[in-house]
């Protein structure tokens, strides 16, 4: 089978410098070679070219607005296309607002997908309840029907129409939930194991439970969004909303390898690296923590 890579230089969806060289970070980590190890051919597309809009003002409080929905148009085309190929699409952010284009792109090609959320934090605040204006705080919250009629439409996001149910998500690993995310997902009832779930489960449970609630008859192509600061931010330091008491690296690998056991991963977003934010050993740790859990989606088994 195939893996097609696709580079998102993109960082407009937060303030800080940086989320934009995560492409080329993770490539010169080897990225490439260690998927290349497993039976997948590999098809690398090189990085999504990104346009500059010059002037582009926030609208109300949403900061570059034009920017990140003219790069998420262009994701949403090369992911479709990329899926409709019968490639797994493996998507190297770029901060977490790329998740708009890929998913969306993703349902242009496989509308019954499920998305699998590994994050700190939620990422579903509106343009009207974001505390802080950037888009990657706020990707699920353009994606979900639910949401639709709760705040206009985004300047720069005409093309981009919601494209799933709230009841289509789980979220692993939440630790910094706004107050109005926290009122989005109990109001819709978004299946979320937090950082406290997992401890009072295990992984073991959450990963059975999560799946079983998304999607019980396991028919369902997963849309797995990666946001590496997910894992506890001793493992990965250079990212740019770290929260202390995350993942650790052996729970971030039996999320992928159980994700890899069903057989219908479709597409995978990693995001967040920002080799800016960290020195060099902060970004080489940063690296191979993100490739050795990642690999795990590819049938890379620890017991050999
Ligand atoms: C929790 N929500 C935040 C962070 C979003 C992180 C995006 B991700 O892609 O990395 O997951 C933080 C909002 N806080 C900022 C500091 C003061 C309190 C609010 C936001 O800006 O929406
Ligand atoms: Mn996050
Ligand atoms: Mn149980
Ligand atoms: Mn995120």
């Amino acid at each position: 089978s195939k893996v097609g890579i696709l580079g998102i230089p993109f960082s407009k969806g937060q303030p800080k410098g940086g989320a934009e060289m995560g492409p080329e970070i993770l490539r010169r980590a080897g990225l490439v070679s260690r998927i290349k190890r497993f039976d997948y051919q590999v098809v690398d597309h090189g990085d999504i070219e990104i346009e500059s809009i010059p002037g582009d003002k926030p609208d109300g409080n949403v900061k570059n607005p034009r920017s990140v929905g003219r790069a998420n148009k262009k994701i949403s085309d090369k992911v479709a296309s990329i899926v409709k190929s019968k490639e797994l699409c493996l998507n190297l952010g770029g901060d977490h607002s790329i998740a708009i284009g890929s998913i969306h792109g993703h349902c242009r090609a496989e509308p019954g997908l499920v998305v699998v959320w590994v994050d700190a934090h939620a990422d579903i605040n509106t343009p009207l309840s974001s505390p802080s204006g950037n888009m990657h705080g706020m990707p699920l919250s353009l994606l979900v029907k639910e949401l639709a009629d709760r705040f206009s439409p985004v300047e720069g996001f005409d093309w981009c129409k919601p494209c799933i149910h709230v009841r289509d998500i789980v979220y692993i690993g939440l630790r910094d939930v706004d107050e109005g995310e926290r009122w989005i997902i109990d109001q819709f009832g978004i299946p979320a194991y937090s950082m406290q779930e997992i401890d009072k489960m295990g992984i073991k449970e959450v990963m059975h439970h999560a799946l079983k609630n998304l999607d019980p008859n396991g028919t369902r192509p997963i849309h797995l969004s990666f946001d590496v600061d997910g894992l506890d931010p001793t493992i990965t330091p250079s990212t740019g909303t770290p929260v202390l008491g995350g993942l650790n690296i052996r729970e971030g690998q039996y999320i992928m390898e159980e994700l890899a056991n069903t057989g219908r991963l479709s597409a995978i977003d990693i995001v967040e690296v920002n080799p800016l934010l960290g020195s060099e050993k902060d970004n080489m740790v940063t690296a191979e923590t993100t490739i050795s859990v990642i690999e795990k989606c590819f049938g890379s088994k620890r017991g050999g």
